[in-house]
């Protein structure tokens, strides 16, 4: 199965096709999914909107951004873009936990980025500032508790943790210098605890090459419970050619190769602008298949087609900018990126419901 204009064929792509969805399901606004970023902070206002500017470009209807409630944070990013809903996090009260339940901010979101710019408690700009560091370590248990009851929703919505997300994962109590703030770590420990368990059949772990030397000792040391393939985490290891399969106590277990060639320029910000082609595209996955039998294994097919979008992305900008190319070029180029992957797909004529199961032979 390919589609007009589709220029490269790859299993992993030609089995997902059929979940995308089609020109008969964009009747309502939303239909085309609602994108939801929990990330930034003053100090990475950027990254706070690269994954929602991404998701637009591959074509989501929605982007809404739940944000530290920092002045200039919530600014930068409306200035960004009038198609960018921003508000700001409540501020974390133990005592009050409805305040963090999922429903008050779901919309019926579709698929969530969490971490991208959420800058990291070892940050020197927290160092000798109390009060910047518990703003940061407030929004921090808001999003883990908005995350962990995301995950009780009836309708599967896929999470992509990215970036400082990755460290408060693999982020060690040695590190965290003041005294004062263990029970904070601990917090999180026992948020990440539950999130990873409750949600591994829709969460993708994206860490760059670094990260996941991090990520590797921290599973190795048993501090999560992934025992085994049943409870295994989806996992993109990026890099020269992104590498995606699953990760245990006993380490990655490699399932797909992405090794079309990306652009040369290695400008920051591309791996936040990933996250938000991925997102959209498990997004789709679960929201317009809804009575379809979605498995790991059509994630990690989902996963690839995001990666192969963003490597032609960053090619064509690079053939176009050179090394004046920066993140926002690579954004401009996804649409061309994913015709080049996907072709017309919503103009297709059949989809993973009125296809036989030996028609698409799944991994
Ligand atoms: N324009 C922007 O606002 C941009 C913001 N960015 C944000 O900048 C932040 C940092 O991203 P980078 O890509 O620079 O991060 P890197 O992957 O370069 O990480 C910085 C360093 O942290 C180390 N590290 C990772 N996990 C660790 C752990 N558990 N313990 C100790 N060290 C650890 C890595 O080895 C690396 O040396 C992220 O929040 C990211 O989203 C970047 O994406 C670049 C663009
Ligand atoms: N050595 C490399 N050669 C070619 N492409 C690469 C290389 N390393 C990473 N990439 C690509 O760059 C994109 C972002 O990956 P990268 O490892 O830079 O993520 P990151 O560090 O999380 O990015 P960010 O700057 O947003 O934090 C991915 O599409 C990845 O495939």
């Amino acid at each position: 199965m390919t589609y007009k204009g589709a220029i490269i064929q790859h299993p992993a792509i030609q089995k997902f096709i059929p979940y995308l969805p089609l020109k008969s399901q964009m009747v309502i606004k939303g239909a085309m999914g609602r994108h939801l970023s929990l990330t930034g902070s003053p100090r990475f206002p950027g990254a706070a909107t690269f994954p929602a500017m991404s998701a637009l470009q591959m074509g989501v209807d929605l982007t809404y951004l739940l944000l530290p409630p920092e002045q200039n944070l919530l600014l930068l990013s409306r200035m960004k873009s009038s198609d960018l809903m921003v508000s700001s996090l409540p501020l974390y009260d133990e005592k009050n936990k409805s305040k963090f339940e999922f429903k008050n901010y779901s919309n019926n979101i579709t698929c969530i980025v969490f971490g991208p710019g959420l800058s990291r408690i070892t940050d020197l700009s927290y160092k000798n500032n109390s009060e910047a560091r518990n703003f940061y370590k407030n929004s921090v248990l808001a999003q883990l508790n908005i995350l962990l009851s995301s995950l009780e929703q009836n309708n599967k919505i896929p999470i992509v943790i990215d970036a400082d997300g990755l460290f408060l994962i693999t982020q060690t109590k040695e590190q965290i210098e003041n005294d004062e703030d263990h029970p904070w770590f601990d917090k999180v420990r026992s948020l990440f605890k539950q999130i990873l368990k409750n949600g591994n059949d829709r969460i993708i772990l994206t860490p760059n090459l670094n990260e996941y030397k991090y990520l590797e000792s921290t599973i190795k040391n048993k501090i999560y419970d992934i025992s085994d393939s049943q409870n295994a985490l989806m996992c993109l290891i990026k890099g020269r050619t992104d590498k995606i399969g699953f990760l245990t106590d006993d380490g990655f277990n490699q399932v797909l190769e992405c090794d079309i060639d990306g652009g040369l320029k290695r400008c920051g910000g591309l791996g936040d602008c990933l996250t938000g082609c991925i997102s959209t595209l498990l997004g789709w996955l679960e929201s317009t298949n809804k009575s379809a039998k979605i498995t790991k294994h059509d994630y990690l097919n989902g996963v690839f087609t995001g990666c192969s979008i963003m490597k032609l992305a960053g090619k064509r900008a690079f053939e176009e900018k050179g090394i004046s190319c920066v993140a926002e070029d690579v954004i401009a180029k996804i649409p061309q990126a994913r015709e080049e992957a996907l072709g017309d797909f919503i103009n297709r004529t059949e989809n993973i419901n009125d296809t036989s199961t030996d028609k698409i032979t799944k991994q």
